[in-house]
């Protein structure tokens, strides 16, 4: 398998690193817009991998002839909000990265895969479908698998109990109206709402839905290991046609992308899972998908 990332940043550098170490593909290739950048970075990779005893093949460029049929291309380019930038300024922004990006895999890698992270996520997954005119199985978004890992972590740091004891789904939109799926919170077999209160719930709530801004806060720029580790499932899922279930944004017969529970295989998107959502739920599932809607209509116009 061969996997290409657009972007060599602080999210694009991260994905290849965990690609690599984790041996999920032969190739990696990292365009960027910055070619010294994506060239130091592969090299920098390359010299990882072989003190690994990796045999795994790295490159960098700023030419998208680096990614000629390779199956899977992962989108990072693009910029995070700065201060004072209104979301629609930075939407647009990225949208015209985001589009030039897509236009071009639809050149060279015409038969692959794009998994979008590129933020605001759920209108660039749009914008790359319509760039690419690819078939919306083809095109996914990765944001449900941080935010439901967030909510797993924010839920075994509360109980003091092991991650992998605790389960949580993530569903919507990557933005504040996410949905964190009550019914989906569980530690062990028990739901949590059996072992916490409806107070401590909605602070572990409340302290996911705000994990990424605090990063931001701390660090001055947004999260990228967690980012990569979504990236890295989505890969293996799509390598190993596992029938395990992901978060991820991918569009229903609507053709609006927000995150859905699904089962992806080496053609991308194979099933979305009903998720089962409250009466609450689906009315605020469907206000998010009416408020991107009306986004796109602000960034199309
Ligand atoms: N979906 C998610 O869950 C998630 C999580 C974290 C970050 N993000 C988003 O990922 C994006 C990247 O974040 P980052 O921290 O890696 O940023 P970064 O600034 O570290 O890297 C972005 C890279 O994109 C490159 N770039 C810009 N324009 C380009 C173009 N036209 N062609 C090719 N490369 C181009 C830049 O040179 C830079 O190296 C942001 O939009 C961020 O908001 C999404």
């Amino acid at each position: 398998m061969k996997i290409a990332i657009i972007g060599a940043g602080n999210v694009g550098a991260s994905c290849a690193s965990l690609l690599t170490c984790k041996s999920v593909c032969e190739q990696i290739a990292l365009i960027d817009i910055n070619a010294n950048l994506a060239k130091a970075k592969a090299l920098d990779l390359s010299h990882m991998a072989a003190i690994l005893d990796l045999d795994i093949k790295i490159n960098g460029s700023d030419d998208y002839e680096l990614l000629r049929d390779f199956d899977i291309v992962v989108i990072t380019a693009g910029f995070a909000r700065k201060d004072g930038q209104s979301r629609e300024d930075l939407a647009k922004a990225n949208a015209s990265i985001v589009s030039q990006s897509a236009a071009q895999i639809a050149k060279f890698a015409p038969n692959s895969i794009i998994i979008v992270v590129t933020n605001p996520l759920d209108l660039m997954v749009y914008v790359a479908l319509n760039a690419s005119k690819f078939k919306p199985n083809k095109v996914i978004g990765m944001a449900g698998e941080l935010d439901s890992g967030r909510l797993k972590f924010q839920i075994s740091s509360q109980l003091n109990t092991n991650v992998t004891n605790c389960n949580a789904i993530c569903l919507g939109m990557h933005n504040d109206s996410m949905i964190c799926q009550k019914s989906s919170m569980k530690v062990g077999e028990k739901a949590l709402s059996d072992v916490l209160s409806d107070e401590d719930i909605q602070g572990i709530i409340h302290r996911s839905r705000t994990s990424g801004a605090k990063i931001v806060e701390l660090m001055g720029t947004s999260a990228f290991y967690g980012p990569a580790a979504g990236v890295l499932k989505l890969c293996q899922s799509i390598k190993n046609e596992s029938n395990n279930t992901l978060v991820c944004s991918v569009c229903d017969d609507s053709l609006i992308p927000t995150g859905r529970v699904v089962k992806l295989d080496k053609n991308g998107l194979k099933e979305i899972v009903e998720p089962n959502l409250t009466n609450e739920e689906e009315a605020k599932l469907q206000n998010s998908i009416d408020n991107l809607i009306l986004f796109i209509n602000t960034i199309y116009k």
